[in-house]
């Protein structure tokens, strides 16, 4: 199980650290299901989340976005039938910040829950 989804969310500031290519390597780790992806230069995690509709994947829209509401970090979440797409970066610094790591941990405990 991973340690990173007990771990809150730090608030953010422009000139707070990306995280390195060893820490990147490190985190990736404790969250094996997630893509780190390049949209416009930003890096970013990304996990397509599957669902047996819309109404389900609609509830975990909903139970995601409560969760970045309680951390004040948030995330793009794209709602279709039967899947959702959630992708974390942190936009204060255009790239991964450990909030993200710890961000997709605690989506995963939702997903599992
Ligand atoms: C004031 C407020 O907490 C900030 O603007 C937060 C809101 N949510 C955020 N979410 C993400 N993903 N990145 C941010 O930099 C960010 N900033």
């Amino acid at each position: 199980m991973s340690n990173l989804e007990n771990e809150r969310c730090e608030a953010c500031h422009a000139d707070a650290p990306k995280v390195s290519d060893d820490e990147l390597k490190e985190l990736m780790r404790e969250i094996p299901e997630w893509t780190p992806v390049t949209n416009d230069g930003v890096m970013m995690l990304q996990r397509e989340f599957k669902f047996k509709n819309f109404k389900q994947a609609l509830a975990f829209t909903n139970r995601v976005g409560d969760l970045a509401e309680e951390e004040k970090h948030h995330p793009e979440l794209t709602t279709e039938w039967g899947k959702v797409t959630v992708t974390w970066w942190t936009h204060s610094i255009n790239g991964l910040h450990k909030n993200d790591f710890i961000m997709a941990a605690k989506t995963d405990s939702v997903f599992d829950a």
